[in-house]
């Protein structure tokens, strides 16, 4: 079986103006050694205003953070008010874009096609799409998280190739716990997880299967990454709220040191 390097994504949402942005990578910068950022993929994703300030810090200090947008446009390019092409943020060195996050999902009616459109805009632009699926609290009540969250992953790869499957990263994220408090437990993480690896063997096979990293998110903390992480299927975590936080979030990267996975 390959090992997985595991990656560690904090998602800023919509906070942190350049000049926060540039103070919080500074602190992550002066708390992460190199030996913890070699063992763990640590990303930033912060609002599009804030990249060319980290893309700066980053290079300056020849950090070995990587980072994100949150979003990208379907189109490459054209009269798309208000959009951003995947070719502009590769320009500033990005090396991720989440993709389908559930606030897009839901606040700006993000379909499954498009979702897909967007992974294909990301790879085609040299980004690597975070890209992410889940289920609402209905739906998880039902019992049907696992069926929903496979037909998200099912429509979101579609007409991946071979070499983009195997680049991607998913991000398991119940929508129920997001920004809730409600960290779904460490088996609800690794039933779906791995429930999605299991999709991927069957789809895709296993070489595909077993160099896919799978994130969980929701109210991930310092408290609680290593039982998640402990998981087989989880790979990492999209951290929200708690990436803001720049002792919380350096703790949460150096969870390998809480309990040995
Ligand atoms: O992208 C991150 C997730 O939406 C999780 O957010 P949260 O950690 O604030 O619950």
């Amino acid at each position: 079986m390959t090992t997985r390097k595991p990656i560690i994504a904090g998602n800023w949402k919509m906070n942190l103006n350049h000049f926060e942005a540039n103070l919080l990578v500074q602190k992550l910068a002066a708390s992460l050694t190199a030996e913890q950022l070699e063992a763990v993929e640590t990303v930033v994703l912060p609002p599009f205003t804030d990249l060319r300030t980290v893309e700066s810090v980053i290079a300056d200090g020849k950090l070995k953070i990587k980072y994100g947008a949150q979003d990208v446009s379907p189109h490459a390019g054209g009269a798309y008010t208000g959009e951003i092409a995947g070719a502009f943020l590769a320009k500033l060195g990005c090396s991720y874009a989440v993709i389908g996050h559930s606030e897009r999902r839901e606040y700006h009616n993000e379909s499954d096609e498009l979702i897909n459109a967007k992974n294909k805009a990301a790879f085609a632009a040299g980004l690597v799409p975070i890209f992410c699926v889940g289920e609402g609290l209905d739906i998880r009540e039902a019992g049907n998280q696992v069926e929903h969250v496979l037909a998200q992953v099912d429509a979101g790869l579609e007409g991946l190739k071979t070499e983009q499957l195997q680049q991607i990263v998913i991000a398991y994220e119940p929508v129920w716990a997001i920004g809730t408090g409600k960290t779904a437990t460490p088996d609800d993480a690794q039933e779906v997880c791995g429930a999605i690896r299991a999709r991927l063997v069957e789809k895709f096979g296993a070489e595909v299967a077993d160099v896919v990293r799978i994130q969980y998110g929701g109210s991930v903390k310092a408290a609680n990454i290593a039982q998640i992480m402990a998981q087989p299927d989880v790979d990492g975590a999209l951290v929200g709220g708690a990436s803001l936080d720049a002792e919380e979030f350096v703790s949460i990267v150096r969870f390998p040191e809480h309990v040995a996975r």
